[in-house]
């Protein structure tokens, strides 16, 4: 009477994957024959060295061509399925053989199987648009770490300012608002004068945004701290300063982070959803910051003089503050514009409505 092996197995859509518990295998004799398999191998199993046998007759209709991979302690086959298809059961017969049982080490449900059929879809499909992209860009993967270096870098400095100022508020309350600026400014000058290269970056086309968002982005900010902040003593003391480093602090620490994500191929659906939706209520409430800011300079502007303009040969001067009410305009129709492409950006990469995260 001959002795039969375990043999383990698993599934997916398009193979079928047996593991036969045999050690010390030589050369097993499997043929897959109306698809019938037929396995017989000389090796050590559950009775000791002997010569071990078994036949499956599949379910479905399979290859007859299959691959086998012998290792120490098993034997391995795999075996193509005709149709891409779940099947209910190994075999043939209703009832499973005694010496079969499932393969845990490899064993999904279908709709497990179904997430893994479309992961490995998708980094095929990655892989296929990312060769694509080297065939175009033999510089591809430069620019990539070009960026992915200066988000880097941004991240950590915003990261820097928003961990010190929420630890000094947590210390110091209301009073740490005050001194925002004083311990804030070298980090934020760094960051800020960095962030000229994301007019840079899609000027050259290293990224695919438009240039003007971006324009009015590193513009309006930089307005308001080189000019509004740095000029002006008085206002680097005031408490809407932490407003305005905590506002525009608290959307890099997300925004940086999802474009490294970016520079490597990888979509957090978390992350890109905070991306993509944060920014509505920091948006306006950043503007709202920074049109207080330009408001409460104006009288500093006004008796200090600063960035004033003599009009010859007249004898009268106008204050900078004129031009900072046209600056509030332009702040009305710089974020307007912003507000639509961040809503436009939204819709592209979350979907519309229907299709909204939950
Ligand atoms: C003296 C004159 C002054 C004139 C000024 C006029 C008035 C100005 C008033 C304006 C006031 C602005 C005040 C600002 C206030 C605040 O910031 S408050 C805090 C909240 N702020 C925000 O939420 C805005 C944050 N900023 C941004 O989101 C950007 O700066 C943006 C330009 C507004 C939008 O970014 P954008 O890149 O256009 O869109 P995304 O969808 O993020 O990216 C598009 C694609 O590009 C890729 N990408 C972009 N940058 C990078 C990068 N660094 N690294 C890698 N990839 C990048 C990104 O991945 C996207 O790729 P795809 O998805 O494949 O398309």
């Amino acid at each position: 009477m001959s002795l039969t092996p375990y043999v383990y197995w698993a599934q997916r859509h398009h193979e079928l994957y047996l593991r036969v518990e045999l050690s010390d295998v030589q050369n097993p004799d499997i043929t897959i024959a109306d698809n019938v398999l037929h396995f017989k191998a000389q090796g050590h199993g559950a009775k000791g060295v002997n010569t071990y046998e078994f036949s499956l007759e599949f379910f479905e209709p399979v290859n007859n061509k299959f691959v086998q991979k012998l290792t120490q302690r098993q034997v391995g086959i795999t075996v193509r399925k005709c149709k891409k298809d779940w099947w209910s059961r190994l075999t043939k017969q209703e009832r499973k053989p005694v010496f079969v049982a499932p393969d845990f080490d490899r064993w999904l449900d279908e709709s497990d199987a179904e997430m893994e059929l479309r992961k490995k879809e998708e980094e095929r499909i990655t892989k296929i648009r990312t060769e694509s992209k080297l065939r175009e860009d033999p510089f591809l993967y430069l620019k990539r770490g070009y960026l992915f270096m200066y988000n880097l870098v941004q991240f950590l400095g915003f990261s820097w300012i928003f961990v010190n100022m929420t630890v000094r508020l947590f210390i110091f309350g209301q009073d740490s608002f005050y001194d925002t600026f004083n311990t804030m400014a070298d980090m934020m000058y760094f960051c800020q004068i960095l962030a000229f290269l994301e007019i840079v970056n899609p000027l050259i086309g290293w990224v695919r945004t438009a240039v003007k968002p971006a324009l009015i982005q590193v513009l309006g900010r930089n307005f308001i701290l080189f000019v509004i902040f740095g000029q002006l003593n008085e206002m680097q003391t005031k408490g809407v300063v932490f407003f305005v480093f905590y506002l525009w602090s608290s959307i890099e620490i997300i925004r940086y982070p999802f474009y490294m994500l970016a520079c490597i191929d990888t979509d957090w659906k978390l992350l890109t959803w905070i991306r993509y939706t944060i920014w509505i209520p920091l948006y306006p409430l950043g503007t709202l910051a920074e049109a207080v800011s330009v408001i409460q300079a104006m009288p500093i502007f006004n008796e200090t003089g600063i960035f004033s303009i003599r009009v010859f040969p007249f004898e009268f001067t106008i204050s900078f503050s004129v031009f900072l009410n046209v600056y509030l305009v332009l702040t009305l129709f710089g974020v307007a514009i912003n507000f639509r492409h961040m809503y436009k950006q939204r819709r592209r990469r979350l979907g519309s409505k229907k299709r909204k995260m939950l």
